[in-house]
């Protein structure tokens, strides 16, 4: 598994100087969706599924089993007026289960820590971005809120939340993000500041952020974050660079495995949990197949095969190395395919300039690695494919004949698709026995059926999918 300076999520190395991104404002309304604009027959689809999406959306806001579940109201949660006035901008009418149970926690005083975990795509964002917004004195000039993520596309992404749901506030915000800052700058004073945590460690060390008004300190997907094997020892670094007291610390992701469980707890002490049991932790919204691939040149003809299917919404192909992205990428280019690739060996303004071109639908297919496996928001996303399935990141694993599949990395890979109660199919490609025990081991521990696809039939292939996304 690929690690660098950032850790296990890579960071890019060469010195361009990107421009501080403009936050993107993101939809949450279909209609809203950057979609290319369709012919006037794929426009009635696009009324009548944006339709069938709303009913369904609305259908499971009222399902007590639901994630989207929440029996009160965003006023109800004790939100100022500015920020309810971002969220009904954005098209929030009712806020989540997890948004409905941890706001109120996370605003009350004193502040208290809190360990958050809630599936994919339900909405652990605005739990924290409010909460940050919320306790910031906009009269201070001053940084009172950090926020880390593994990726500077996620950071990017968390970004654009902050400044839509900040809209109606005087909200200041600045990144810790590589390349980013124009050279030279000595101070930062913005309220809100969202990195990674090798730039925010460089610009905690050099006093270019005072931190002796941060009253809040966010971890975005927290189990990466704290394990030794992700991004521990930097996350620990920058809390060690925060004031040890008065901090309220907020931990959220979709899994907490249980080596992180107990050290997550010592960072956030006192932390009011909200937990989720193994098998609650799939999206009801995602099918899971698989296929039966013959050898690893075979793995390639059938993604080749699959392309009319990866470009009817949008798809994210994961790999396990770099290397066999690019090489992947550039053989479907030559073929006359167009796609995208994605890494951390990539430079800063290509990764934004790709993963921008990705989010705005002008790429179809993203080929990329766990880079952007946990996080990414891309409604139109309808199709995930696990080129490998991902595997434990331990020294020389990935290499010996009883690699462990990474059951983790594997629910964040697919929830890159069924985004807040949409649909959408994951894809496993399996090519010899040690792929299908690692697969059959991913399947018992989610409790969850991974449905075969014959290679060789196209149509029923297309048939089933078609069925799954409905
Ligand atoms: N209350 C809401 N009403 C409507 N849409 C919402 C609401 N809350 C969140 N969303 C939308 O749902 C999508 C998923 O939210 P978000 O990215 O916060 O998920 P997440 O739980 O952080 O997922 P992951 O674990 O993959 O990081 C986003 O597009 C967001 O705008």
């Amino acid at each position: 598994m690929e690690k660098d300076a950032d850790g296990f999520y890579d960071t890019p190395k060469l010195e361009a100087s990107a421009p501080l991104a403009q936050a993107e404002s993101k939809g949450t309304k279909e209609e809203e969706q950057p979609e290319p604009i369709p012919s006037s027959s794929s426009r009635t689809d696009l009324i009548s599924s944006t339709f069938e999406v709303t009913v369904t959306l609305a259908d499971q806001q009222a399902d007590p089993n639901s994630p989207l579940f929440s029996a009160k109201t965003f006023e109800e949660l004790g939100l100022h007026q500015d920020l309810l006035k971002g969220l009904y901008d954005l098209g929030f009418s009712k806020p989540s289960k997890i948004q409905e149970r941890a706001l109120p926690l996370l605003l009350a005083n004193p502040p208290q820590n809190m360990i958050g975990q809630s599936q994919s795509g339900t909405g652990k964002t605005a739990a924290f971005v409010l909460t940050m917004l919320s306790r910031v004195d906009f009269s201070k000039n001053k940084t009172q809120a950090l926020c880390l993520a593994p990726s500077r596309e996620l950071a990017r992404q968390i970004m654009s939340v902050v400044v839509a749901m900040g809209k109606f506030t005087p909200v200041q915000t600045e990144y810790a993000i590589k390349d980013n800052l124009p050279k030279g700058t000595s101070r930062i004073t913005a309220h809100i500041v969202v990195g990674t945590p090798g730039t925010m460690t460089d610009l905690l060390r050099r006093k270019v952020i005072d931190t002796s008004e941060v009253k809040v300190f966010v971890l975005d997907e927290a189990d990466n974050m704290l394990d030794q094997d992700g991004l521990g020892d930097q996350t620990l670094r920058v809390k060690n660079l925060i004031p040890r007291t008065g901090v309220q610390i907020i931990l959220f992701s979709a899994t907490f495995p249980d080596h992180v469980r107990n050290f997550a707890s010592k960072f956030a002490p006192s932390a009011n949990k909200i937990e989720l049991q193994r098998e609650e932790l799939s999206v009801e919204g995602i099918r899971q197949f698989y296929m039966d691939c013959r050898n690893e040149e075979h793995k390639y003809d059938i993604l080749v095969s699959l392309y009319q299917l990866l470009t009817i919404g949008q798809s994210i192909i994961f790999c396990q190395h770099r290397h066999t992205a690019d090489r992947i990428s550039q053989r479907m280019s030559a073929e006359g395919h167009k796609v995208a690739s994605l890494h951390g060996a990539k430079d800063a303004a290509e990764r934004d300039a790709i993963i921008d071109n990705f989010r705005e639908g002008r790429d179809k297919v993203l080929i990329t690695t766990n880079v952007i496996a946990r996080g990414i928001d891309i409604m139109q996303v309808n199709m995930v494919v696990n080129y490998d399935l991902p595997l434990m990141n331990e020294r020389g694993n990935q290499h010996s004949h009883d690699a462990r599949p990474d059951v983790e990395t594997y629910i964040h890979r697919i929830g890159r698709t069924g985004r807040f109660g949409r649909k959408g199919i994951s894809i496993n490609f399996v090519h010899d026995r040690q792929t299908w025990s690692q697969m059959e081991e991913i399947e018992k521990t989610l409790g969850k059926k991974i449905i075969r696809i014959e290679t060789n039939d196209l149509e029923e292939m297309e048939e089933k999918m078609k069925k799954a996304l409905k």
